[in-house]
């Protein structure tokens, strides 16, 4: 049986952020995720209390991103912001215990025009390493992910074998892929054939549909037909709905029954 997860940062907005826990509880889901508490609430004990009163587990959110009202994704790839890195991960991680989380994503964030590609590889291929580690030790997932050129242009990891070759230089075996079926559908295509081939390095999947980033059955992702091959593998990781509803969240939620799936055990 698939696990879904619901992004508390796309989805259940009509609410304000502590009330989404409860609402996605009542809609089925036992796991949430979300990018980043922080600008929700700076109390990360109101966000594990609420996430207990309603009975679902806080499963993922990213390490910090730079300035991302800016437009930074990330700060791992640049080597002036090394401490900056370090530091922001060592919270972090505090954070995730405090919540209870199980996997953290990594941004790497823009290269800078002023550092060699060698340099910032190194850079991101050592702060990687060291994240990895960190995040083993407190029992927590590292994971990164590929985004589409499309509306990440110039972004250091656009597709599968980037982040394949990403991980064997890294080489620790705490480090996974975090597939989105999205960004890779604009990324790449050969969505199912993917999948196949590199499950087993894939820590964690997250979806929408494309165009528009809405729920399954609203674009040219032919999801009944993913949703029954992630079944025939025994997909047994997180799966998270990383769409913006097209009207309500609840309304969104009509293709689970309509393929024949629940929202988990
Ligand atoms: O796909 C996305 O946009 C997210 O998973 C994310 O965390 C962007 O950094
Ligand atoms: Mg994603």
């Amino acid at each position: 049986m698939l696990k879904f997860a619901a992004n508390l940062t796309f989805m259940f907005t009509e609410v304000p952020f502590l009330e989404r826990f409860a609402m996605a509880r009542e809609a089925g889901f036992r796991y949430v995720e979300f990018h980043n508490p922080y600008p929700f609430c700076e109390d990360i004990g109101a966000v594990r209390a609420a996430a207990d009163a309603a009975g679902v587990r806080i499963v993922h959110f990213n390490l910090p991103g730079g300035d991302w009202d800016a437009g930074e994704r990330g700060i791992a790839v640049l080597p002036d912001r090394q401490d900056e890195f370090r530091r922001g991960l060592a919270q972090t991680i505090t954070t995730a215990q405090r919540l209870g989380c199980l996997q953290l994503n990594c941004p790497l964030g823009y290269p800078d025009a002023k550092t060699s590609p060698a340099v910032q590889h190194q850079t991101l291929v050592g702060n990687l390493r060291h994240a990895a580690q960190a995040t083993q030790d407190a029992g927590i997932l590292l994971l990164v992910e590929p985004l589409n050129p499309i509306t990440h242009p110039g972004y250091p990891l656009v597709n599968t074998s980037q982040a394949l070759a990403l991980l064997d230089a890294v080489a620790h075996a705490n480090l996974m892929i975090q597939h989105d079926f999205y960004q890779m559908q604009r990324s790449e295509g050969e969505l199912t054939e993917t999948l196949r081939r590199h499950q087993d390095r894939i820590g964690f999947i997250q979806l929408a549909d494309n165009p528009g980033r809405h729920e399954p059955g609203s674009g040219e992702i032919n999801y009944r037909h993913l949703f029954a091959e992630l079944q025939r593998l025994a997909f047994d990781k997180l799966v998270s709905l990383e769409y913006s509803p097209r009207t309500s969240t609840l309304d969104s939620l009509g293709w689970v029954e309509e393929y024949g799936l629940t929202l988990g055990p």
